[in-house]
Protein backbone atom coordinates (compact mmCIF):
# COMPACT_ATOMS: atom_id res chain seq x y z
CA UNK A 1 0.00 0.00 0.00
CA UNK A 2 1.17 3.36 -0.99
CA UNK A 3 2.36 5.33 2.50
CA UNK A 4 -0.06 8.70 3.14
CA UNK A 5 0.93 11.89 1.81
CA UNK A 6 3.28 13.86 3.45
CA UNK A 7 1.91 17.29 2.13
CA UNK A 8 -1.53 17.54 0.78
CA UNK A 9 -2.94 21.03 -0.48
CA UNK A 10 -6.62 20.56 -1.35
CA UNK A 11 -8.34 23.87 -3.39
CA UNK A 12 -5.93 25.59 -2.65
CA UNK A 13 -6.08 29.47 -3.61
CA UNK A 14 -4.52 32.84 -2.40
CA UNK A 15 -5.64 36.13 -3.91
CA UNK A 16 -3.60 39.55 -2.79
CA UNK A 17 -4.65 42.39 -1.66
CA UNK A 18 -5.84 44.10 -4.83
CA UNK A 19 -7.05 41.23 -6.37
CA UNK A 20 -4.15 39.25 -7.93
CA UNK A 21 -4.82 35.70 -8.04
CA UNK A 22 -1.08 34.18 -7.25
CA UNK A 23 -2.99 30.84 -6.34
CA UNK A 24 -5.59 29.80 -8.07
CA UNK A 25 -7.39 25.95 -6.76
CA UNK A 26 -3.87 24.30 -6.69
CA UNK A 27 -4.91 20.72 -5.05
CA UNK A 28 -1.33 18.48 -4.62
CA UNK A 29 -0.15 15.69 -2.61
CA UNK A 30 3.55 15.33 -2.11
CA UNK A 31 4.82 11.95 -1.09
CA UNK A 32 7.24 10.60 1.56
CA UNK A 33 10.92 10.94 0.51
CA UNK A 34 10.15 11.96 -2.82
CA UNK A 35 11.94 15.03 -4.80
CA UNK A 36 9.11 17.25 -6.29
CA UNK A 37 10.13 20.01 -8.82
CA UNK A 38 7.84 23.05 -9.25
CA UNK A 39 8.36 24.40 -12.54
CA UNK A 40 7.64 27.65 -13.65
CA UNK A 41 8.37 31.17 -14.63
CA UNK A 42 8.89 34.36 -12.60
CA UNK A 43 5.36 34.95 -10.70
CA UNK A 44 3.73 31.63 -11.71
CA UNK A 45 3.10 31.33 -7.59
CA UNK A 46 5.45 29.45 -6.65
CA UNK A 47 6.70 31.40 -3.97
CA UNK A 48 3.38 32.05 -2.75
CA UNK A 49 2.82 28.08 -2.52
CA UNK A 50 5.73 27.70 -0.50
CA UNK A 51 4.59 30.69 1.99
CA UNK A 52 1.12 29.07 2.62
CA UNK A 53 2.48 25.68 3.60
CA UNK A 54 5.59 27.33 5.26
CA UNK A 55 3.00 29.96 7.51
CA UNK A 56 4.50 33.20 6.20
CA UNK A 57 1.36 33.61 3.24
CA UNK A 58 -2.23 33.67 4.36
CA UNK A 59 -4.18 31.54 2.06
CA UNK A 60 -7.60 32.90 0.71
CA UNK A 61 -9.42 30.11 0.59
CA UNK A 62 -8.07 25.59 0.86
CA UNK A 63 -6.67 23.29 2.77
CA UNK A 64 -3.49 22.60 3.78
CA UNK A 65 -2.40 19.01 5.84
CA UNK A 66 1.02 18.27 6.77
CA UNK A 67 2.51 15.25 8.98
CA UNK A 68 -1.83 14.37 9.08
CA UNK A 69 -1.93 17.94 10.75
CA UNK A 70 -4.15 20.28 9.30
CA UNK A 71 -2.38 23.81 9.29
CA UNK A 72 -4.70 25.72 9.90
CA UNK A 73 -5.65 24.83 13.39
CA UNK A 74 -2.69 22.36 14.47
CA UNK A 75 0.38 24.28 12.82
CA UNK A 76 2.83 23.88 15.60
CA UNK A 77 3.60 20.47 15.33
CA UNK A 78 3.80 20.28 11.86
CA UNK A 79 5.81 22.98 11.16
CA UNK A 80 8.41 21.63 13.89
CA UNK A 81 9.29 19.26 10.70
CA UNK A 82 8.90 21.60 7.59
CA UNK A 83 12.08 23.08 7.21
CA UNK A 84 12.62 26.37 4.50
CA UNK A 85 15.54 27.38 2.42
CA UNK A 86 14.21 30.82 0.84
CA UNK A 87 15.85 32.77 -2.00
CA UNK A 88 17.33 35.15 0.10
CA UNK A 89 18.86 35.47 3.68
CA UNK A 90 17.49 38.61 5.46
CA UNK A 91 19.08 38.30 8.80
CA UNK A 92 21.53 37.28 10.53
CA UNK A 93 24.27 39.10 8.46
CA UNK A 94 25.88 39.89 11.69
CA UNK A 95 26.33 36.72 13.75
CA UNK A 96 29.24 34.29 12.77
CA UNK A 97 27.80 31.02 10.94
CA UNK A 98 28.09 28.78 13.34
CA UNK A 99 26.05 30.89 15.84
CA UNK A 100 23.56 31.26 13.31
CA UNK A 101 23.12 27.64 11.99
CA UNK A 102 23.21 26.71 15.92
CA UNK A 103 20.30 29.07 16.45
CA UNK A 104 18.13 28.03 14.00
CA UNK A 105 18.67 24.54 15.43
CA UNK A 106 17.20 25.72 18.92
CA UNK A 107 14.66 27.96 17.05
CA UNK A 108 12.44 24.49 16.96
CA UNK A 109 12.94 23.75 20.33
CA UNK A 110 15.59 21.19 19.79
CA UNK A 111 18.01 20.45 22.08
CA UNK A 112 21.94 21.95 21.17
CA UNK A 113 23.74 19.20 19.24
CA UNK A 114 27.06 20.41 18.17
CA UNK A 115 28.28 17.63 16.71
CA UNK A 116 25.39 17.62 14.39
CA UNK A 117 26.07 20.85 13.56
CA UNK A 118 29.34 20.06 13.21
CA UNK A 119 28.45 17.45 10.41
CA UNK A 120 26.01 19.78 8.54
CA UNK A 121 29.06 22.64 8.27
CA UNK A 122 31.60 19.86 7.18
CA UNK A 123 29.23 18.65 4.50
CA UNK A 124 28.74 22.02 2.65
CA UNK A 125 31.91 22.87 3.42
CA UNK A 126 31.34 25.77 5.72
CA UNK A 127 33.45 23.94 8.76
CA UNK A 128 36.39 26.41 7.67
CA UNK A 129 34.07 29.46 7.35
CA UNK A 130 32.71 28.69 11.07
CA UNK A 131 33.67 31.74 12.94
CA UNK A 132 33.20 34.40 10.10
CA UNK A 133 30.66 36.68 9.91
CA UNK A 134 27.68 35.99 7.06
CA UNK A 135 27.92 39.02 5.65
CA UNK A 136 31.71 38.35 4.89
CA UNK A 137 31.15 35.67 2.41
CA UNK A 138 30.69 35.53 -0.79
CA UNK A 139 26.89 34.63 -2.48
CA UNK A 140 27.25 31.21 -2.78
CA UNK A 141 28.79 30.53 0.66
CA UNK A 142 25.79 32.34 1.56
CA UNK A 143 23.38 30.15 -0.05
CA UNK A 144 25.19 27.26 1.86
CA UNK A 145 24.53 28.55 5.03
CA UNK A 146 20.89 28.76 4.41
CA UNK A 147 20.79 25.87 4.02
CA UNK A 148 22.99 24.58 6.62
CA UNK A 149 20.25 26.71 9.14
CA UNK A 150 16.98 24.56 7.15
CA UNK A 151 19.07 21.36 7.68
CA UNK A 152 19.86 22.47 11.74
CA UNK A 153 16.51 21.33 12.79
CA UNK A 154 16.47 18.16 11.02
CA UNK A 155 13.21 18.79 8.87
CA UNK A 156 11.65 15.78 7.29
CA UNK A 157 10.21 18.02 4.51
CA UNK A 158 12.32 20.66 3.23
CA UNK A 159 11.66 23.45 0.22
CA UNK A 160 14.24 24.73 -1.64
CA UNK A 161 12.78 28.27 -3.03
CA UNK A 162 15.45 28.45 -6.25
CA UNK A 163 18.54 26.73 -4.70
CA UNK A 164 20.56 27.57 -7.70
CA UNK A 165 19.49 30.83 -9.25
CA UNK A 166 22.21 32.72 -10.00
CA UNK A 167 24.86 30.62 -9.18
CA UNK A 168 27.64 29.33 -10.99
CA UNK A 169 27.82 26.36 -12.80
CA UNK A 170 30.39 24.69 -9.88
CA UNK A 171 27.90 25.66 -7.06
CA UNK A 172 25.33 24.14 -8.80
CA UNK A 173 26.82 21.05 -9.27
CA UNK A 174 27.69 21.37 -5.62
CA UNK A 175 24.21 22.45 -4.64
CA UNK A 176 22.28 19.30 -6.73
CA UNK A 177 25.18 17.16 -4.97
CA UNK A 178 23.87 18.16 -1.37
CA UNK A 179 20.27 17.56 -2.36
CA UNK A 180 21.05 14.00 -3.69
CA UNK A 181 22.54 13.47 0.37
CA UNK A 182 19.32 15.08 2.09
CA UNK A 183 17.17 12.62 -0.44
CA UNK A 184 19.57 9.47 0.41
CA UNK A 185 18.99 10.66 4.44
CA UNK A 186 14.83 10.41 3.70
CA UNK A 187 14.29 13.81 3.69
CA UNK A 188 11.32 14.89 1.12
CA UNK A 189 11.98 17.50 -1.27
CA UNK A 190 9.89 20.29 -2.64
CA UNK A 191 12.10 22.45 -5.13
CA UNK A 192 11.15 25.30 -7.22
CA UNK A 193 12.99 26.59 -9.93
CA UNK A 194 12.98 28.08 -13.52
CA UNK A 195 15.79 25.95 -14.66
CA UNK A 196 14.31 22.56 -16.46
CA UNK A 197 17.51 21.15 -17.15
CA UNK A 198 17.45 20.95 -12.89
CA UNK A 199 14.11 19.29 -12.72
CA UNK A 200 15.15 17.42 -15.73
CA UNK A 201 18.28 15.75 -13.17
CA UNK A 202 16.85 15.81 -10.12
CA UNK A 203 13.43 15.38 -9.68
CA UNK A 204 10.85 12.14 -9.06
CA UNK A 205 7.90 14.22 -9.77
CA UNK A 206 7.55 17.58 -11.84
CA UNK A 207 4.58 20.06 -11.29
CA UNK A 208 3.98 22.58 -13.89
CA UNK A 209 2.82 25.94 -12.35
CA UNK A 210 1.73 29.25 -14.23
CA UNK A 211 -0.33 31.89 -13.36
CA UNK A 212 -1.59 30.74 -10.37
CA UNK A 213 -2.69 27.55 -11.73
CA UNK A 214 -1.28 23.99 -11.47
CA UNK A 215 -1.32 22.68 -15.03
CA UNK A 216 0.15 19.30 -14.95
CA UNK A 217 1.52 17.10 -12.18
CA UNK A 218 3.34 13.69 -13.29
CA UNK A 219 6.41 11.58 -12.49
CA UNK A 220 9.06 13.04 -14.72
CA UNK A 221 9.52 9.80 -16.80
CA UNK A 222 5.81 9.66 -17.74
CA UNK A 223 5.32 13.26 -18.47
CA UNK A 224 8.58 13.15 -20.92
CA UNK A 225 7.66 9.83 -22.74
CA UNK A 226 4.05 10.99 -22.85
CA UNK A 227 4.32 14.34 -23.96
CA UNK A 228 7.59 13.85 -25.89
CA UNK A 229 8.61 13.10 -28.83
CA UNK A 230 12.41 11.48 -30.91
CA UNK A 231 14.07 13.61 -33.58
CA UNK A 232 16.31 11.26 -35.44
CA UNK A 233 19.11 12.13 -38.33
CA UNK A 234 20.06 9.47 -40.30
CA UNK A 235 23.13 10.49 -42.64
CA UNK A 236 22.81 8.84 -46.60
CA UNK A 237 26.01 7.47 -47.64
CA UNK A 238 24.88 8.56 -50.84
CA UNK A 239 21.88 11.55 -51.73
CA UNK A 240 18.27 10.24 -52.59
CA UNK A 241 15.98 12.00 -54.85
CA UNK A 242 13.04 10.64 -53.34
CA UNK A 243 11.98 9.07 -50.77
CA UNK A 244 11.53 4.93 -51.71
CA UNK A 245 7.87 3.77 -51.11
CA UNK A 246 9.25 0.98 -48.81
CA UNK A 247 9.50 4.27 -46.28
CA UNK A 248 6.29 5.61 -46.54
CA UNK A 249 4.98 4.18 -43.48
CA UNK A 250 7.04 6.03 -41.41
CA UNK A 251 7.23 9.44 -40.23
CA UNK A 252 10.19 10.58 -42.57
CA UNK A 253 11.25 13.40 -44.67
CA UNK A 254 14.25 13.89 -46.92
CA UNK A 255 16.39 17.11 -46.37
CA UNK A 256 19.96 18.79 -47.13
CA UNK A 257 20.08 17.79 -50.48
CA UNK A 258 18.65 14.07 -49.74
CA UNK A 259 21.65 13.14 -47.64
CA UNK A 260 19.93 13.28 -44.53
CA UNK A 261 16.60 11.16 -43.77
CA UNK A 262 15.70 12.79 -40.57
CA UNK A 263 12.52 11.32 -38.41
CA UNK A 264 10.33 12.50 -36.10
CA UNK A 265 7.89 10.84 -34.17
CA UNK A 266 6.82 8.49 -31.28
CA UNK A 267 4.54 11.51 -30.12
CA UNK A 268 3.20 10.70 -26.55
CA UNK A 269 3.98 7.10 -27.23
CA UNK A 270 7.73 6.78 -25.91
CA UNK A 271 8.07 4.34 -28.77
CA UNK A 272 10.19 6.56 -30.83
CA UNK A 273 13.39 5.02 -30.51
CA UNK A 274 11.79 1.56 -31.32
CA UNK A 275 10.41 2.92 -34.78
CA UNK A 276 13.77 4.07 -35.63
CA UNK A 277 15.60 0.85 -34.97
CA UNK A 278 12.61 -0.34 -37.08
CA UNK A 279 13.53 2.54 -39.67
CA UNK A 280 17.55 1.45 -40.05
CA UNK A 281 15.78 -2.20 -40.75
CA UNK A 282 13.87 -1.11 -43.63
CA UNK A 283 16.70 0.87 -45.10
CA UNK A 284 19.19 -2.23 -44.48
CA UNK A 285 16.44 -4.02 -46.49
CA UNK A 286 15.97 -1.57 -49.12
CA UNK A 287 20.31 -1.48 -49.48
CA UNK A 288 20.35 1.87 -48.57
CA UNK A 289 23.87 2.64 -47.05
CA UNK A 290 24.12 4.89 -44.37
CA UNK A 291 26.98 6.56 -41.97
CA UNK A 292 25.50 7.80 -38.94
CA UNK A 293 22.22 8.30 -37.12
CA UNK A 294 21.84 10.78 -34.19
CA UNK A 295 18.44 10.30 -32.46
CA UNK A 296 17.37 13.29 -29.29
CA UNK A 297 14.27 12.46 -27.47
CA UNK A 298 12.35 15.63 -26.68
CA UNK A 299 13.21 17.57 -23.28
CA UNK A 300 11.03 18.46 -20.50
CA UNK A 301 12.31 21.84 -21.79
CA UNK A 302 10.59 21.32 -25.18
CA UNK A 303 7.49 20.31 -23.14
CA UNK A 304 7.35 23.24 -20.67
CA UNK A 305 7.43 25.77 -24.24
CA UNK A 306 4.62 23.60 -25.71
CA UNK A 307 2.24 23.61 -22.56
CA UNK A 308 3.02 27.59 -21.84
CA UNK A 309 3.29 28.86 -25.41
CA UNK A 310 5.95 31.04 -26.65
CA UNK A 311 7.32 34.28 -24.90
CA UNK A 312 6.03 33.19 -21.32
CA UNK A 313 8.92 31.24 -20.01
CA UNK A 314 11.43 32.65 -17.95
CA UNK A 315 14.62 31.26 -18.98
N1 LIG B 1 2.71 40.31 -1.09
C1 LIG B 1 2.21 40.38 -2.33
N2 LIG B 1 1.24 41.25 -2.65
C2 LIG B 1 0.72 41.31 -3.89
N3 LIG B 1 1.10 40.52 -4.91
C3 LIG B 1 2.07 39.62 -4.66
C4 LIG B 1 2.68 39.50 -3.35
N4 LIG B 1 3.61 38.52 -3.41
C5 LIG B 1 3.59 38.05 -4.69
N5 LIG B 1 2.67 38.71 -5.42
C6 LIG B 1 2.34 38.44 -6.85
O1 LIG B 1 1.85 37.11 -6.95
C7 LIG B 1 2.32 36.50 -8.14
C8 LIG B 1 3.07 35.22 -7.79
O2 LIG B 1 4.28 35.55 -7.17
P1 LIG B 1 5.30 34.46 -6.60
O3 LIG B 1 6.40 35.19 -5.92
O4 LIG B 1 4.55 33.44 -5.84
O5 LIG B 1 5.82 33.82 -7.97
P2 LIG B 1 7.08 32.89 -8.24
O6 LIG B 1 6.58 31.80 -9.10
O7 LIG B 1 7.72 32.52 -6.98
O8 LIG B 1 8.01 33.85 -9.07
P3 LIG B 1 9.63 33.95 -9.11
O9 LIG B 1 10.06 32.80 -9.92
O10 LIG B 1 9.82 35.25 -9.80
O11 LIG B 1 10.11 33.95 -7.71
C9 LIG B 1 3.19 37.53 -8.84
O12 LIG B 1 2.40 38.16 -9.84
C10 LIG B 1 3.56 38.49 -7.73
O13 LIG B 1 3.76 39.78 -8.26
Amino acid sequence: MESPPILELERLTKVYPGGLKALDDVSLSIRPGEIFALLGPNGAGKTTLIGAVCGLVRPSSGRMVAFGHDLATDWRKARARIGLVPQELSTDMFEPVIRAVSYSRGLFGLAPDPARIEEILRSLSLWDKRDERIMALSGGMKRRVLIAKALAHEPDLLFLDEPTAGVDVELRKGMWAIIDQMRARGVTIILTTHYIEEAELMADRVGIINRGKLLMVDEKEAMMARLGRTEAHIALASPLAALPQALSRFPVELEEGGTSLCYRGGDGTGKGKAEVAELTKALVAEGIDFTGIETRESSLEDIFVSLLGDGEVAA
